[in-house]
This record gives structure tokens, sequence and C-alpha cells, in this order.
């Protein structure tokens, strides 16, 4: 069976796996349209990699359904191929080029071993192609490894922890690869640790916590339900600093109710996206 343009790319329905006897994925339960980029947020151990391996027909789920193009993670020649995997530490042949590693990755998707020029100018390592993989720094092993995992235009990209490591410069980059990606029409999967650095890269979050699912939805969304205050500080008419804690239905009248009282060096601070993430972790704990 093969999917039509406007069905979900990825399809989790009550999967579960253990490892051990122990459960690392408990009940989840999402679906991933087309075009869209979503982040699968969680702490060290929360069962991220565990889901991309699944997806991937890496590891089997132990209960559940998953559907990855239309098709069982791992079966059917015409999903693998429309599929790209950044894994989480990239390891390369050393003694190969560049080209030569692309040339391999692409063997084995069924893509010609030759003439992706336009790939390696994409990730900037078009001067680099022909230099052996062993001289190459940390970021540019990352930019190969980005390059291997867009060969053939996948419909679905993996990508775990793409961004651990890499400067601000190659950060910001990987995000405008992945949103063109996105614009054509492809789905990008991209697990993190840190909710803060995908401010204005993920449409949508979903905050993993012990192998479950805690929260999904925008940004935004996550901060309206999170509900938590902003800070207000100011210099009181007495000259003292104060502190003041808000709910966001209360902000605007709280302020005018302020600059009345000849209150002066005022700042609203609206809660971080790291705290977001401490409210849901909390929440699922409580
Ligand atoms: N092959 C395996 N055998 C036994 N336990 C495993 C195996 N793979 C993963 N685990 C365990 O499953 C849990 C989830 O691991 P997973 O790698 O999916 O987490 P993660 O969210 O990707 O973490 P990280 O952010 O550290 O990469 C961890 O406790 C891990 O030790």
């Amino acid at each position: 069976m093969t999917a039509a343009p406007n069905d979900p790319t990825v399809i989790l329905e009550g999967v579960g796996k253990s490892y051990g006897g122990r459960p690392v994925v408990s009940a989840l339960s999402y679906t991933l349209p087309p075009g869209q980029v979503v982040a699968l947020v969680g702490h060290n151990g929360a069962g991220k990699t565990t889901q991309i391996k699944m997806m991937l027909g890496l590891t089997r789920a132990d209960a559940g359904r998953i559907s990855v193009l239309g098709a069982d993670p791992g079966h059917g020649r015409a999903a693998r191929a429309q599929l790209g995997y950044l894994p989480e530490s990239v390891q390369f042949h050393l003694s190969f080029t560049g080209r030569e590693t692309l040339g391999f990755y692409a063997r084995l998707k069924g893509l010609p071993a030759r003439g992706h020029d336009a790939l390696f100018a994409r990730v900037g390592l078009l001067d680099a192609a022909d230099r052996p993989v062993r001289g190459y720094s940390k970021g540019m092993r990352q930019r190969l490894g980005l390059a291997q995992a867009l060969l053939g235009a996948p419909r679905l990209l993996l990508l775990d922890e793409p961004t651990s490591g890499l400067d601000p410069a190659l950060r910001r980059e990987l995000y405008g690869i992945v949103a063109d990606l996105a614009r054509q029409g492809a789905t990008v999967l991209l697990s993190s640790h840190a909710l803060t650095e995908l401010e204005g890269h993920a449409e949508r979050v979903i905050v993993i916590n012990q192998g479950r699912k805690i929260a999904d939805g925008s940004l935004a969304e996550l901060r309206r339900l999170a509900g938590l205050p902003s800070r207000l500080r100011f210099r009181a008419s007495d000259g003292g600093l104060r502190r003041i804690d808000l709910a966001e239905a209360e902000k605007v009248t709280a302020l005018r109710a302020l600059l009345d009282t000849g209150a002066r060096e005022i700042t609203l601070e609206d809660p971080s996206l790291d705290d977001i993430y401490a409210h849901f972790l909390r929440s699922e704990a409580a």
C-alpha cells in the first residue's frame, strides 16, 4: 500500500516498547502530517531515539501500530527510499572522501552514486567534497551526515538531536534547510533536549517523559496550556524594588494600575520555554 499525498506521513497508535521488561515507550499515539516540522522533546532516556528507530524499522514495537509513508516500518522499498535519517552520532569511514561517502549512501538508497554536487553545495561542503573525511571538523562531519540524510529528496526526515555540538551558524543553516524541505512538503521530525532553541523552528512540539506523551502543540499552545505567570519587576514610589507574578489575564490592568502609582524601572518577563518545559515535567510527576 502507498500513501496518498495528504495522508499522514507517520501514524503511531498505542505504541509500546520494553527492553528487558522495562517499558521505554508506553501507549504512544500521534500522527505527523506532510509539510510539518515537529520536535520530539525530552530528557536523556525519555525514549526519543527508540521512537525514531521504530519508525525506521530498526527495532519493532511490542504493542500498537506504526505506519510510515503508508507501509509497515522497515518494509516496502518505496517507503525506505523516501526516508532520510541522521543518527545521533554520525560515524563515517575516515579514509573515504566526502564524495565517496555520499556515493556509498546513495547506492544503499538505490540512487546514482555520482552527481550530488548540488547537495554538497547545499550543506556547504562542495570545496571539501574530494578530501578524506579524516580531515573534516566535527561540524563538517555533521554537514556530511545531513547531506546523506537529504539524499533523494526524502518525504520523511528523521533527525536525532541534529543540533547537538553545532555552532550557532551551522545550527541556523540546518534549521533553514529543514524549513525549505518542509515547504516542499516533507515531514521533518527532530529530537531535542531543549525547548529553547526550537522557537521559530518547530511548528509543533511533542514533549515526552519516560516514554509517554505529556504535551503536544505549538509553542504558543504549550505556553497557554501551561498558564504560567509573567513576572513584573519595578521600583516602587518609596524607592524599593518589588516583584509580582501575574496571570495572562491580569497583565494589562496591573500595568495600568502600577503606572498610576508612580512606579519606575518596570520590566515584564514572560515565562521562558525552559520554565514551560519544567512545568509539564512537574505536572506529570505530580
Ligand atoms: N537496545 C537497548 N537495550 C536496552 N535498553 C535500551 C536499548 N535502547 C534504549 N534503551 C533504553 O531505553 C531508554 C530510552 O532510550 P532512548 O535512546 O530512546 O532515549 P532518548 O530519549 O533518545 O535519550 P537521549 O536523549 O539520551 O538520546 C533508555 O533508558 C535506554 O537506556
